[in-house]
């Protein structure tokens, strides 16, 4: 599906959004229910990744296919692990295939798990056979995915031995790993994260728990694209929201002050208002705690004509494309002037801004996201858009509600 996208010459929003639950907690509360029963999940994401995650959740034999859901990858992986009587081939999309398990699979089968890969060593596919795991202690390389770290720890109240971890190196996606300890918080399981080292007592059954899932912040960030990018006086309000969030891209709140855009909680909801221009012409983030929010920030600095650097986007190049890559070739085509590293993303002041350009997403739901909010500014084209659904299926729809005019062509 093609879509042209445009925005009316008055650019002072108003409207209520209702964001879809975080798929990020999501997955993990369906991993969690897999293992204690009594938990109860309120609302929960509708998006593919965590459809994916709970068929996967029921399979007990067979090919378990997750298409391009990194979280369900990675967390079903330790799980199928620690079931014994189970025996799953966890496979994917053909990205899927491409995206590094090494690290998580090294470290559950020092814990003593049965796993193989099928076709390319540190890849999936991956044959699993499940295992009451008793070892407790392991140590593995924090700086490439947060993931395999949050996959361990979902499992490990459900073993016997409770586990230990000693992460080794600069440990990246910090927030993500914080927000699977307070959900293990949550449903009472006790653990600790201090230094390097992280501890989790097990915990054989957990009382009837409700988990309410908090709207997802990264879905958010392209509405503060679209206020940074809209006329002085714009408000769009968001729900819903907690002011304690889980979710490290609640960073947003801070980060989009400095293009002009303030946030304010009413209630459940998140109020973002634009309420003055971007003061400074550059901006500078470190960005290794909230990665998912690096192409949304570099599309608004381009739409606003500002410069930006970018950095710790080391972990861009394995998300559902190669985000750097990505970035650097559809901002060109808009006339950015941009450079990339394998880490870093360095924007400088454009000449052009070219209209009706056709972007590319690369089966990445956050190319096409991310780039809509530049509407505001041109009109533009987004090729294969329903690539949306993995995290956001009623993206388009909400656009619209905003008075963006979105055909199909
Ligand atoms: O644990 C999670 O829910 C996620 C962790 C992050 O991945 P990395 O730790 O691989 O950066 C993030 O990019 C992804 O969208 C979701
Ligand atoms: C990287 C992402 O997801 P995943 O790694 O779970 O596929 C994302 O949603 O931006």
């Amino acid at each position: 599906m093609k879509l042209h996208l445009s925005t009316p010459s008055n650019k002072l929003l108003q409207n209520n959004i209702q964001i879809t639950g975080s798929k990020s907690e999501s997955n993990r509360s369906l991993l969690l229910q897999a293992l204690y029963p009594n938990i109860n999940i309120e609302n929960l994401s509708n998006s593919d990744d965590a459809e994916v995650m709970q068929k996967g959740l029921k399979i007990d034999n067979g090919v378990v296919d997750i298409h391009h859901a990194g979280t369900a990858m990675r967390f079903l992986t330790g799980f199928f692990a620690s079931q014994e009587g189970k025996e799953v081939t966890l496979t994917g999309s053909q990205r899927m295939t491409e995206r590094p398990v090494k690290v998580l699979v090294e470290a559950l089968q020092n814990l003593g798990a049965e796993i193989s890969y099928e076709k390319n060593e540190g890849y999936p596919p991956i044959h699993i056979k499940g295992k009451n795991i008793e070892e407790n202690k392991v140590s593995l390389p924090a700086n490439i995915s947060s993931q395999y770290i949050s996959s361990l720890l979902l499992i490990a109240p459900s073993l016997k031995n409770g586990l230990e971890l000693e992460l080794v190196g600069k440990i990246t996606s910090v927030p993500y790993i914080k927000m699977t300890l307070a959900l293990l918080a949550q449903i009472g399981v006790e653990n600790t994260f201090e230094g390097n080292t992280i501890k989790v007592s097990p915990k054989p059954n957990v009382e009837s728990t409700n988990l309410v899932v908090e709207s997802d912040w990264s879905s958010a960030s392209y509405y503060y694209s679209i206020a940074a990018l809209s006329e002085v006086g714009s408000e769009i309000t968001l729900s819903a929201y907690k002011s304690n969030s889980l979710q490290g891209d609640s960073v947003l709140q801070e980060l989009y002050t400095e293009f002009g855009v303030e946030t304010q909680f009413e209630g459940n909801t998140v109020v973002l208002k634009k309420v003055e221009n971007p003061k400074e012409q550059k901006v500078q983030f470190d960005l290794s705690n909230a990665p998912d929010i690096a192409q949304t920030i570099a599309v608004t600095c381009f739409g606003l004509g500002m410069e930006c650097h970018l950095t710790g986007l080391h972990t861009l190049k394995i998300k559902e494309t190669d985000r750097l890559e990505a970035l650097h070739t559809e901002l060109s085509k808009l006339g950015a002037n941009i450079t990339v590293t394998d880490k870093e993303l360095t924007l400088s002041l454009s000449e052009a801004m070219n209209a009706e350009v056709a972007i590319d997403t690369y089966n990445d739901h956050r190319m096409a996201m991310a780039f809509a909010p530049l509407a505001m500014k041109i009109p533009l084209y987004v090729n294969d858009a329903e690539v949306v659904s993995k995290s956001y299926p009623d993206f388009w729809k909400d656009l619209e509600k905003l008075d963006f005019q979105v055909k199909t062509v």
